[in-house]
This record gives C-alpha cells, structure tokens and sequence, in this order.
C-alpha cells in the first residue's frame, strides 16, 4: 500500500482514478456514440460520482481532461462535426435538498440582487440538439458533441415534424441557436423494438437510446420513419436579438412556431422550486414525455452571464433527479402462469433488483408475441422499467452485453399446472388458455382467490396462500375443494391434516426458507398440537357469513368472463335473481344498461355449462344468497318498470338509499346521470348540476310531491305534475 507524500496522489488513488476515468469514456462512447449503453443511467451517475470524489480528495487528479471536467468525449463518427457556435454544457446535479438549497444560496449570492427569479422546467430525457436559424431559416442541426463540436445531423433534423423548417412571426434575428431535448415517445417504443426485431435488427434498450439511434442514422429517411419530437429547452449565440429573460424568450421561441415546453414555472424562491419538485414527483406519468428530472435556472440573463459557467455546466442552473425508474438487471428466466380465467401469461423472473423504492423479481410480458416483439432473450442484460404503481415491465435487451448462451422463449404447448394442452379460445386470439376451467388447480385457485377477496364475497382469512392449500396441497392427495362448488361445505376436520407449499401470489411459485433455500411447507389450518388454529376458525365463520352477501357480490364472485361487479351490480339491479338472469334471453340481457352484447354472449355461455349450474345447485343448498332481498312487494307488480330515474338533491321525507329502494323494488331504474333517456330526474333541495342538466335536455322533473304521485300513482300521473322547464 502506498504511503501519501506530501504534495503527491497515492498510486493506488492514481489508478483508481485512471481506471474509472476509462471506464467513464468506455460508457459515454457506447452511450453517446453506439447509443447502446450497457449500464443504467444511475449505475453510470454513481461512477461518476466516484471519480468526483476521488478529485475532491485528491483535487490534482482533476485535470482539464478528467471526464469531471467534460461535457462528454470528443469521438470521430460518421457524421461531419461542426463547431457551436455558443458552448453546449451539461448540468450540475443536486441529489438532495440541501444541495438544491446551497446551489439556491450561492444564486442569491452571487446574483447580488434580491430580485431575481427562478425558472422550473422538466427534465427531459432524450438527447440534446442545436438547431441554427439564419434569417428565421433552419441552416444547421448538431449534437451536443463534447459541448465544442458537435455531429452535423441536418437532413435527420429536418425530417421532425414538430421542428420549423423557417420560424414565422416578429422580431426573427439574424441568427439565433436553439437547443432543445429531441425524444421518443414511451407508448410508440415497443412498436418500434417489434419492427427491428421483425427485420432482424438489434432492438434498443430503453426509448432514450431509441431517439439517439433513429437521429444519428446515416440515411435520414430511416430518421423519418421514426416518431421523433422535441422540446425546446435553452437559447444559444444570438444576432439581433434582444431578451431579459429565458422565459420571455421562450414565449417569443414558440410565437416563432418553436415546440416549447408546456409545464414551465417562474417561481419567487426555493419554497416554490420544491412545490414543483414535489408535483411533478407525484405526477411524473401525466406529462407527454419521460422526464427525470426538474432543471432550474436563474431567468435573468444578464445575471446568468454574471454567474458564468464552468468547463461543464452552468453555475445558474440546476438538475434535480428523481429517483431512476429504469435498472439494468439479468433475465434469469420466463415463466408462465394461469390465471382465473385460465389466460396463459408468460412472466420475466430477474435478478431482484431495487426500482423506484421496491424490490423487483417479476416483470408482465403479457403474452408469448410480446416477449417475441421486445426481442429479449432468456439470459439477457434487460432494462426493467417501474413506472409509480404500474407493474414493472421489461424494456428492452443490452444487446450489447450477449455472449450467444442466451436462449429464446418458447411457449409451452401445456399448462404448467395441470398438463391440459393450450390453446386459443377462438380463431385469432393471441392469447392461450388452458381449457380445463373446472380442474385446472391454478385456474381454481385464482378463482378462488377472487371469489374470496374484496370486491366479491370479502371472507377474511382467507387469502392466497389458503386458497392455494385448499385445492392442490401436497398432503392429501384428494383436495377438499374440487371447485367453488364445495366451498361452502368445508369441515373443520378435513382442513387439519393439509400440508401445503406456501404460494407467493405475483409468481404462483411456492417461497423458500431464506435460510436453507428449501420450498416451504406448512400445516397452515393446524397449529402444532394439530388443533385449528384461530385463523382457521375464522375463516369457517367468516365463509358461512359470506351466504348473505348481496346477490351483487356473488354473482361477481362465479368469475364469469367480462362480469365484473359493476355490471354484476347492473345484473343484480335488473333481475334480481339468478334465477332470472339464467332465464332471461342474450337479447333482454344486453338491454340492460351497463351489460351489453359481450356480457350478454358470456353470461349465456356460463349459464350453459353443466359443472356451473352444479355449482350453483351447491351453493343454493348451502343457502347462499341467490336472490335480491325481498323489500315488501318484491313479487308484486312493478308498476315503473321500464323508467329510468335520476335522484339528486335532499329530499324531506327520504334517504337517497330509501327513495332508491322505493323505485327500484316498483321495477325502475335508478342511474346516476341524465341523459336524454333518464324518465324522470326527482330533486330535493340544493339539487346541482344535475337538475340543470335535466333542465337543459328536458326531462321531467319532480319535486319531492311529484316523486310522491310516481311511487303511488305511476309515470303518467307523474308526468302531470312534473315541474315546467324552461321555455
Ligand atoms: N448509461 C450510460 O452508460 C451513460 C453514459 C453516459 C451518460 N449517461 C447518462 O446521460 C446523462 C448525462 O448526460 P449529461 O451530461 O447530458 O447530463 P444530464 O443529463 O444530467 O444533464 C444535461 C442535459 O440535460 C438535458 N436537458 C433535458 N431537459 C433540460 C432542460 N429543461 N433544460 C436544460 N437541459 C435539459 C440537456 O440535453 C443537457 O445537455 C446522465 O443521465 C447519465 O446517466 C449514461
Ligand atoms: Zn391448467
């Protein structure tokens, strides 16, 4: 180990600085030159930042060619280089507030005037381009290069449809530099990655390198093939043009026709920038572009110029970083699952990794064209993607990282779980299914599952893991639940002696010990005594309980395709009874608003299969709730039958739910919106909008005594004593 000296960098600091100075240049070449990078933008951060704190240790190591120092490399390419003719910089980051806040403090400082202003803008992430207009002309389009030179991309530029071949409007200078953040749009990548892929070309990782690779191609007509935009985020050198602040001349910027950024903010001080920081944080999905970041700027040019800048970036500006949504990871393997409805969905097993705050093992493929489209390959280096609360998802391959041991997927021809051989449930479906709906443990299992969960019957203790033990344990052979049909006739006893794996839910794959690594198994009704367990009681309690859900809520719980509980609600509103629902025809079924011709075709094609009706025998013996509570004349007459009506307002002598009630066991329909086909809209006071909206479509309304004469009277007397409307 080397001993410091006096005035001199210990070698080993020496070489590590050396090493990752390479490893640095290595990284900005492929990135900005290849545009197929091989580490994540934050991994790439984090080895700059080393070498930072290596100078800041040792500052002689910093010297003017250090990549610390530099916009980038300066690279021979394919393109003719040409020279800004105003310096490109990149920009300093803050990671953490109080970097953001003494950057904010040295502003104030070295402005030497308290009024001054601070510009928020987005962080766009794409690549950075300098457009010259001559005369209002476009003469020239280049790279950001190494901040000097940069690659002439002229013919590529001009084929972007948001960039003006001239700029129209007042005040066009002689000469001014635009630079702006050319990008690719998120949803339109993947149709990009399955057309390379299709043509036998290398798919990219993420859509920053896509608007990289599709602007720096050689032929410009591929450039044009590809849906490129821009947003305008800075000015360069300038001829007679004159402006006091970035934001006026971002106004002016987009008179000219110019794509300027939509979400820029002047703020006062700091407390401002944070607010902005903190929105675009909580809605970084709702803008029309990635962005990763906010940058914020001092507004004044004059006092811009009074700060200066340094080799790199400007002393007025600064780049806050959200936390990266996108990391480089293996593709360990591609599974498939089943779900309830027996929809076989490939999934990516990764390397865990951390992304936006949560460990990633999973990633959606959606299904065995997706995986083909994205062009990944099992054993890739893939980009994973976490966007907020959506599911993480597979970018794109490093393809640059293949050693050829990497493999295709192939779709397996059976179900994993049961052995039945997929296939599609009509002509043209993408999707596979396995076709054993009844048996099928995993297709039960999620069934179960669902029945079990919140928006149907809602029996607590009683979650994956049990729904998993009740239909495939390990021990015994025969499950005590062969479909939904038994569950409400489980016993006690029949749970005890169940050992099962314990089933993690995003995977259907059982856990491991993280000790030993081993599948774990469990007696999970009994405890060690082999008595129930507390859980296991409650879960039979809660099982019997659940016979009295509304018919709602068990209709939703049968899993029949495209009956999810709001139309399950419209079905229950409407008929009342399974009973009726089963005997009513495919054409009064799609009459019912919110059910229509798909649910129609579904529900006929459930009630037409013979385990379905067992189940539903089962659980009528069981007494589960198969009809709607009867509330007085429930058999009677339905006098409103065929009315649809609005209730708004407060009303004297009834609850909402009340006057609903009241309506609908008289037959009608009770909605939430007026429309021209509402019968009657009924208000009470303070009634809204909706009574306007009645007003204004002229539906009849009535008062609570008009409502009164409907209960009572029925719709033609009603009509009567309806209020006038307008005119
Ligand atoms: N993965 C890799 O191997 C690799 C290699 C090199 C660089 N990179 C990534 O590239 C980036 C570094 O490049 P950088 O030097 O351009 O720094 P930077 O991206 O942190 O910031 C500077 C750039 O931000 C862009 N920008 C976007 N919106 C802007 C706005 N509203 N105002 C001003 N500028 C805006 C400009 O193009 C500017 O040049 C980092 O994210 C880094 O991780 C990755
Ligand atoms: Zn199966």
């Amino acid at each position: 180990m080397a001993v410091e000296q006096q005035g001199s960098v210990p070698a080993e600091a020496r070489d590590q600085h050396a090493q990752l100075a390479e490893q640095i240049e290595e990284h900005r070449f492929r990135y900005y030159v290849k545009d197929q990078p091989v580490v994540s933008d934050a991994e790439f951060d984090k080895l700059l930042r080393s070498l930072e704190a290596l100078e800041e240790a040792h500052p002689e190591l910093r010297t003017p060619d250090s990549p610390t120092q530099k916009v980038s490399g300066s690279y021979e390419t394919e393109f003719t280089a040409v020279e800004h003719r105003e310096r490109m910089l990149s920009l300093d980051n803050a990671f953490d507030d109080a970097e953001l806040a003494a950057w904010a403090d040295r502003v104030a400082k070295e402005a030497g005037t308290p009024d001054f202003h601070l510009l928020c803008e987005l962080k766009v992430d794409g690549l950075a381009v300098n457009l010259t207009y001559e005369d209002g002309k476009l003469t020239r389009a280049a790279t950001r290069g190494d901040g000097r030179t940069g690659e002439d991309i002229t013919p590529n530029v001009r084929t972007i449809a948001d960039i003006p071949q001239r700029l129209e409007g007042d005040r066009i200078p002689a000469l001014v530099e635009i630079r702006g953040e050319v990008f690719f749009p998120m949803e339109k990548f993947e149709e990009l990655n399955a057309r390379l892929v299709e043509a036998g070309d290398k798919p990219f990782a993420n859509p920053r390198n896509a608007a990289a690779g599709s602007l720096r191609q050689k032929d410009p007509r591929v450039t044009a093939t590809r849906p490129l935009h821009m947003v305008v985020h800075g000015i360069g050198a300038r001829e007679g043009l004159d402006i006091d602040c970035l934001s006026h001349a971002y106004e002016l910027l987009h008179e000219w026709g110019l794509p300027t950024a939509k979400h820029n903010k002047v703020v006062e001080g700091l407390e401002g920038v944070r607010d902005f920081i903190a929105y675009f944080g909580e809605n970084r999905h709702s803008v029309e572009h990635e962005i990763d970041g906010v940058v914020v700027k001092l507004d004044e040019i004059p006092l811009q110029g009074r700060l200066g800048s340094t080799s790199r970036a400007p002393r007025w500006a600064i780049a806050w970083k959200y936390a990266p949504e996108e990391v480089n990871t293996k593709l360990i393997n591609i599974r498939v699952g089943v779900g309830r409805t027996g929809r076989v969905t490939p999934y990516a097993q990764v390397e865990p990794v951390t992304v936006a705050g949560s460990e990633v093992e999973f990633a959606t493929l959606h299904n065995q064209d997706v995986v083909k489209k994205k062009g990944v390959f099992i054993g890739d280096t893939v980009v994973i993607r976490k966007a907020g609360d959506v599911i993480p998802e597979i970018l794109g391959p490093v393809v640059d990282l293949r050693d050829g041991t990497e493999r295709e997927f192939v779709m397996p021809a059976e179900c994993p779980e049961c052995g039945t051989a997929l296939r599609p449930m009509k002509e043209g479906d993408i999707d596979l299914r396995c076709p054993n709906a009844q048996s099928c443990p995993a297709q039960l299992r999620e069934r179960l599952f669902y029945l079990a969960g919140r928006k149907s019957l809602d029996i607590e203790n009683f979650g994956y893991v049990a729904a998993a033990a009740l239909t495939r344990p390990l021990e015994p052979a025969e499950p005590p639940i062969l479909d939904e049909g038994d569950i409400f006739d489980l016993k006690v006893e029949e749970l005890l002696p169940i050992k099962s794996y314990v089933l993690d839910q995003d995977s259907g794959l059982p856990k491991r010990d993280p000790k030993t690594g081993e599948e774990k198994v469990v007696t999970f009704f009994a405890n060690q005594k082999g008595e129930a367990k507390k859980n296991t009681l409650a879960m039979l309690e809660n099982i019997a309980a659940a016979k009295e859900r509304p018919l709602a809520r068990v209709l939703t719980g049968l899993s029949i395709r495209h009956v999810g509980p709001v139309a399950a609600e419209a079905l229950a509103r409407e008929f009342r009874s399974i009973d009726r629902i089963d005997q009513a025809t495919e054409e009064e079924l799609a009459a019912v608003e919110g059910v229509g011709s798909t649910i129609a075709a579904s529900l006929k094609q459930w009630f037409a299969e013979e385990w379905h009706r067992e189940i539903l025998r089962k659980w009528r013996e069981a007494g589960v709730r198969m009809e709607e509570e009867a509330s007085g004349e429930d058999e009677g007459p339905r006098p409103l039958a065929g009315l649809t009506v609005v209730v708004t307002g407060t009303l004297e002598h009834h609850t909402r739910d009340g006057a609903k009630e009241a309506l609908q066991s008289r037959g009608a329909k009770v909605t939430g919106s007026v429309s021209k086909k509402t019968s009657f809209v009924v208000v009470g006071d303070n009634p809204g909008s909706k009574y306007d909206k009645a007003m204004q479509v002229k539906v009849p309304v009535l008062n609570e005594e008009g409502f009164a004469v409907l209960l009572e009277q029925g719709p033609d007397a009603a009509r009567e004593v309806a209020l006038p409307t307008e005119e």
